[in-house]
């Protein structure tokens, strides 16, 4: 078995806690799958959702989760948590399971033991105990930590092929890949599970009680993933829980697969509540999608590889632009709404950046030490310059009016990538140097153009292993669950842990300064803002206990060296 992973030794006292949590023995009690028609028309009730509803009678034992703390609960905070405590500081956070509010539900076996492909696989089946760590990085006597479970087809699954009625939906922005995860969600129920009925949400959200569904058969899907966007289209706003469930009652599904950012994710959380609340017999699992990377907890959304590579292509011809007039500066627009994880990978990428600016990492224009005083310097030095800025970025120096939201209540942002070109333009040209010398800003924003394109090979492959992790949680019961990949392994993670915050370059972690030094662009940070920098990490590491790993994998003494790299 892998390190990385951490499999429950049966002596463990843990395992009596997981064992009545997550089940995973054959019932021989319990109704079986409802056999009347589904339907697909508008709300009316039928007999599959009568019977959903009896299966659903919770008991007061099951509906209790086995949780040992009641913190930070999903979404609106009805269901506690699963957490469970092991020896040495472990902590699993766990995931729900169908069998928490319905407790008898039947068992089959999986139908991948009889698939010529995969039965030979030795050990294809994950155990049911395996969890993987969040943090790989170690002490001798630092505590084991959280770990999330582990990810794969499990020996015993809760639906029978016939019982399924999956639905795939995709919303927010697009991002390359989508209709990878979408072909490989419906090629995995189909040719691993047998699974014959899947449809389509049209256009996100609003689509489950405004719009007709599409079939999705392989068939459909077969050669999706050559294309960008989505095909089943996307949207923002338009999400109304009650009116969401409805339909999902009213369609007889019992399978939500809900593709999207960290909205879409807060969006799912409130649907599995209310599904749990209803007591249906009704899976909602999450795949991750954010091309800015700015969801918590996961290595990397899909796509992202696709956006940094093609974003480099962007650079390039600002580089080559630049360097062929005189003084040229070449500026590019990358996405990065709130965080600049795009911009700083390609900047390290392309090498042929010579300032970075992110959401994260405030810069300021005029005066000693600003971005104009940098701009002069380095077309002094090198005759022309490449700057690259997140969409993000400088935002309040733009404009201080009211901020306007999207339909999704996503802060709609000010063009940077203009206010810089028209800045450097009217404040640098009457400056000695420029009146001697011409210059021309070559501003570009290929932002639209990078989300459309389809993922590359390898967010191809990864797409493929998020969406054949998911159907698997869904089959083995599992819901109210993100698919995402944590240390280079596919796990199951709770809702909340996705949602409750949003990944953000740590500017005084070692990759921005890895940044820092490959631009050998000014931090842009005005003396008092270091300090005050300095005095919030010295009070967080004087806050962990001796020896205990920070949250970005760093102890106390790895801050204090790193509070000394913040430069001025
Ligand atoms: N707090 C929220 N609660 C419920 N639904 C939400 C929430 N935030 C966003 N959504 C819904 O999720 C969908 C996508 O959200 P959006 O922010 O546009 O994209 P992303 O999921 O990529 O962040 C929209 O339909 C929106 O209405
Ligand atoms: O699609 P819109 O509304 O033009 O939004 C553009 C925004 O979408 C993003 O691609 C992120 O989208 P999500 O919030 O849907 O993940 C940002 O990079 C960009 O700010
Ligand atoms: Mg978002």
């Amino acid at each position: 078995m892998d390190s990385s992973i951490f499999s429950l030794h049966p002596s463990s006292p843990l395992i009596l806690s997981l064992a009545a949590s997550c089940p995973n023995s054959t019932c021989s009690l319990g109704l079986s799958s409802p056999s009347g028609s589904f339907s697909f028309g508008p709300r009316h009730l039928d007999f599959s959702s009568v019977s959903r509803r009896l299966m659903a009678a919770p008991s007061p034992a099951a509906s209790d989760n086995k949780a040992t703390t009641a913190n930070g609960g999903v979404g609106n905070g009805l269901f506690k948590p699963k957490i469970v405590n092991g020896d040495y500081g472990y902590v699993l956070e766990d995931v729900p399971h169908l069998t928490d509010y319905l407790p008898n539900l039947p068992t089959h076996s999986n139908p991948l033991q009889d698939n010529p492909a995969y039965s030979v696989v030795k050990q294809y089946f994950v155990d049911v105990d395996d969890t993987v760590p969040q943090r790989i990085v170690v002490h001798k006597d630092s505590p084991r930590g959280v770990h999330f479970r582990r990810a794969g087809p499990r020996q015993k699954v809760y639906f029978d092929s016939d019982e399924v009625q999956a639905c795939i939906v995709t919303c927010g922005g697009l991002c390359p890949g989508l209709n990878t995860v979408i072909r490989e969600i419906v090629s995995t129920l189909y040719s691993m599970y047998g699974v014959r009925k899947v449809l389509g949400i049209d256009g996100g959200y609003r689509g489950f009680y405004a719009r007709n569904t599409i079939d999705l058969t392989l068939k459909v899907v077969n050669d999706i993933h050559k294309r960008g966007g989505t095909i089943l289209g996307t949207s923002r706003g338009g999400h109304d829980t009650k009116k969401i469930v409805d339909s999902i009652e009213d369609r007889g599904i019992n399978q939500v697969y809900i593709i999207g950012g960290d909205g879409t994710q807060k969006g799912a959380a409130l649907i599995y509540e209310e599904v749990r609340r209803r007591g249906l017999k009704v899976v909602v699992a999450g795949i991750p999608k954010t091309i800015d990377n700015d969801i918590p907890v996961i290595d990397k959304s899909f796509g992202f590889d696709t956006a940094v590579e093609e974003a480099q292509r962007a650079i390039n011809a600002a580089h080559v632009e630049a360097e062929s007039g005189e003084n040229g500066i070449g500026l590019v627009k990358l996405m990065g709404r709130y965080s600049g994880f795009i911009a700083m990978y390609a900047t390290l990428a392309s090498r042929d950046v010579d300032c970075c600016l992110i959401p994260e990492s405030p810069f300021f224009l005029k005066g000693e030490g600003g971005l104009l005083e940098f701009v002069e310097k380095r077309l002094k030095e090198s005759g022309h310059m490449v700057i690259v800025v997140a969409e993000g970025a400088g935002q309040e120096l733009i404009s201080e009016t009211k901020s306007m939201t999207d339909a999704s209540g996503n802060k709609l942002l000010q063009d940077v990538g203009l206010w810089l070109s028209q800045n450097i333009k009217v404040c640098l040209l009457p400056t000695p140097f420029f009146i001697l010398f011409n210059s021309k800003t070559m501003f570009a924003d290929p932002t639209y153009m990078i989300r459309a394109i389809p993922s590359n090979a390898s967010d191809n492959v990864y797409c493929t292993l998020l969406a054949q992790s998911c159907v698997h949680g869904a089959m083995a019961g599992y819901t109210g669950y993100t698919s995402g990949l944590v240390n280079g392994r596919q796990t199951y993670i709770p809702f909340y842990r996705i949602i409750e915050t949003q990944n953000k370059v740590v500017i005084t972690d070692r990759m921005w300064a890895r940044l820092l030094s490959s631009t050998n662009q000014p931090s842009f940070m005005c003396p008092k803002l270091v300090a005050e920098k300095r005095k919030e990490m010295q009070m967080a590491t004087e806050a962990q206990p001796s020896g205990q790993l920070m949250d970005d994998g760093n102890t106390g003494a790895d801050k204090k060296a790193a509070n000394k790299e913040v430069r001025a």
